[in-house]
């Protein structure tokens, strides 16, 4: 049964934080420590308190007791940010582990070419290209693409839903993935993937965070907090010449107990575990993310592109009625409809059968020989050419009337314009380059999609529908579903250069796509969300994989994107608000003797020079712990526009930045005081 991984995983549960703690000090490898400038730093700095507590210990000198807490303080800092990173890295590990044992170590049967005759082979051995036969009751060993049969499977294992989804040949529901099951009937898949490097070889990777890299944000956030580092060691070194100028002598422990301090060492302890508590939010919404700078993007999306059919409206579009042109028997139009339909495998033409039979009860086999012309979305039509010269086409009305050399008689525009005022999808015959009628295909909103809309613009995102479809279908859907904007007979062409004429505007775009159409448009946009149940060259192309095929989670995608943004900043807003106070603690220690004056500074009433210096270290260290739950959970996001998420930010995380320290560092001063540390 499903051994899909827990949706939850409990902030510190015991299998995360176990481990996690073995990887904090396995972190302390200093290739890995170097990742993270700022940690880097405190590290050297631990090691230099360090040997000086040696010396003063081996000296009997007085400050050793306060020196040697530094010390300690100092690589429970690192330690602590280790920690952080290791406990999101441990959620991922948890999931990817569940996915695991999900990977099947199963037998293929191969088949040989010869009839329904089979081999058996190793599911590893497997080669793209290989045609196996997968029957009801049996695990998929490996990905691939249905070339024949039809099924419904069980993507459990993946997915963590348990309704089986049909998987067929043709149009864009023929991608299996291995380590699915076939619940019924039997499939013939087409491998396409190469040992070791399936969909669930690569998810696991993706899920443990085994590949991350930093995103250029993130990179760009690490050279600002390294070059804070550097003003603030100028700042501490050149603090013994203005000391020994006005008498006092600074010893060096403390000067590297205020640096460290000063440095921002909270956002540059939590910094990673943000961005892989961000990539984990997105696979509890069952999406995987392929890189992070994906998921940042997705925060920062200007523009949403959107399929019309299956993603705003539910897709099936069904045959519903034929509508003849006067002088045209219902029955001649539907034949020609059914003709041109026969080998159509998309599910618009399949049902076009299935009524044209319901109605008239057309047989398949008293066809003519005949040249089928698949659906293609560059030609939008579809058809056969007929042994004996006849050409039956169908198809979107702009490219049916192109193919009949005339303009729209009336009484076809009347009946197109009927069709898609309602929502419907006209679709025009032809028989002999002769206007036949039309097959009015049906389809339905999907509820609540306008709701959705209406949040994604409060967050200040346009909404552009896309779809193949004629104008007066698409104005009809668009209004229902208040999208903002909508392009209308769209070839991938088209979609592509919509999607570059908003990049060229500087604009940020997502898109969502499913079928092999959609591969260049999804690769072109900046943040493509592909669908699993997809054709695996839109897998590919896009950056994000939804595993529920969901096109409406592009939404939630942009959400957690948003999330990941804010907490970043709201979190990097604190780390430098919370140093403030830390100046108050220690300047006031280190001169206070020297400058009486500065005793003012010490707001805090701290008990000892010692001891201020001791529990500002402490508060230092103790805060990333204190965080690691905000981290990993994210900070509270409600769609807003920016500037009102700014000032909300900036008094809660400013604010709270500034003013906690003061409590906080007071109250590890009394403790400092009353265990008689410093
Ligand atoms: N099987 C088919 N045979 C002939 N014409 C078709 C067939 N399916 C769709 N069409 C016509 O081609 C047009 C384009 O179809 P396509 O699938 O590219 O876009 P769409 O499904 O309308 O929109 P979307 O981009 O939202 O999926 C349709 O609007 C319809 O008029
Ligand atoms: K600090
Ligand atoms: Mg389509």
């Amino acid at each position: 049964m499903s051994k899909h991984p827990p949706k939850e995983i409990a902030l510190f549960a015991p299998a995360v934080v176990g481990p996690a703690l073995g990887q904090s000090f396995a972190k302390l490898n200093p290739l890995r420590l170097a990742r993270n400038p700022v940690i880097f730093v405190t590290a050297l700095v631990a090691v230099l308190t360090t040997v000086l507590a040696i010396r003063d210990g081996v000296i009997a000198a007085p400050n050793f007791v306060v020196g040697a807490q530094v010390a300690a303080w100092l690589w429970a800092t690192v330690l602590f940010a280790n920690f952080a990173e290791a406990v999101a890295e441990g959620r991922g590990k948890a999931r990817a582990d569940a996915f695991r044992a999900t990977r099947a170590a199963a037998k293929a049967k191969v088949l040989l070419g010869v009839g329904e005759l089979f081999e058996f082979k190793d599911a590893e051995l497997l080669e793209p290209g290989d045609v196996i036969i997968v029957e009801s009751g049996e695990t998929i060993p490996t990905d691939g693409e249905v070339i024949e049969g039809i099924a419904s499977v069980d993507e459990s294992a993946i997915t963590g839903e348990s309704a089986p989804v049909i998987r067929e040949s043709g149009g864009d529901r023929s991608a299996v993935t291995g380590g699915t099951r076939v619940v019924s009937d039997w499939i013939k898949v087409k491998v396409t993937s190469r040992p070791g490097e399936t969909f669930l070889d690569r998810m696991i990777a993706l899920v443990e965070g085994a590949k991350r890299q930093k995103t250029p944000n993130e990179i760009a956030l690490d050279i600002l907090l390294a070059g804070l580092t550097l003003v603030f060691l100028f700042v501490v070194v050149t603090l013994p010449a203005f000391a020994s100028w006005s008498g006092t002598e600074v010893p060096v422990v403390y000067l590297a107990a205020l640096f460290v301090t000063l440095i921002p060492t909270t956002i540059g302890g939590l910094l990673s575990a943000i961005g892989i508590a961000g990539m984990d939010r997105l696979v509890k919404a069952n999406v995987i993310a392929k890189s992070g700078r994906a998921v940042e993007a997705a925060g920062d999306v200007d523009s949403l592109l959107i399929d019309k059919t299956g993603t705003i409206t539910f897709g099936n579009r069904m045959a519903d009625a034929f509508e003849p042109l006067p002088g045209v028997a219902e029955r001649e139009l539907a034949e020609a409809a059914f003709l041109a339909s026969l080998a159509d495998d998309t599910p618009e033409g399949k049902s076009i059968v299935e009524l044209a039979q319901k109605r008239f009860g057309f047989s398949p086999d008293s066809t003519e020989a005949v040249t089928f012309i698949p659906f293609s979305a560059h030609t939008r039509m579809s058809g056969v050419d007929l042994a004996g010269g006849g050409v039956v086409r169908k198809g979107a009305s702009d490219a049916m009337l192109r193919l009949a050399g005339g303009v729209a008689p009336v009484e076809l525009d009347a009946i197109i314009r009927r069709i898609a005022a309602t929502g419907g999808t006209p679709l025009v015959v032809v028989r002999d380059r002769t206007l036949l009628g039309v097959v009015h295909l049906k389809d339905i909103v999907k509820p609540g999609i306008r709701e959705r809309f209406a949040e994604l613009r409060r967050m200040g995102i346009r909404t552009i529908m896309i779809t193949g479809d004629n104008p007066l279908t698409a104005a009809a859907i668009a209004a229902e579903a208040g999208v903002d904007d909508f392009l209308a007979e769209a070839t991938p062409e088209k979609k592509l250069e919509l999607i570059r004429r908003e990049q060229a505007e500087g604009k940020l775009v997502a898109m969502c796509g499913d079928g092999s159409n959609d591969a260049p448009a999804l690769a072109q946009a900046d943040i493509g969300v592909a669908m699993n149940s997809g054709t695996p060259a839109a897998k590919e192309a896009g950056n994000l994989i939804d595993l529920d095929s969901d096109p409406t989670k592009l939404i939630e995608v942009v959400l957690v994107g948003k999330q990941l943004l804010i907490s970043r900043g709201a979190l990097t807003t604190f780390s430098v608000a919370n140093d403030v106070a830390k100046y108050f603690a220690i300047l006031p220690a280190l001169f206070v003797t020297a400058y009486p004056g500065l005793g003012v500074l010490d707001v805090m009433d701290l008990g000892t020079p010692q001891s201020a210096i001791l529990s500002a270290i402490i508060f230092n260290a103790l805060i990333i712990v204190l965080l690691i739950p905000l981290a990993l959970k994210g900070v509270r996001y409600a769609p807003a526009s920016a500037s009102q998420l700014l000032k909300r930010n900036l008094l809660i995380y400013g604010l709270g930045g500034l003013i906690v320290p003061f409590v906080g560092i007071k109250a590890v001063d009394i403790v400092v005081d009353l265990l008689h540390l410093a």
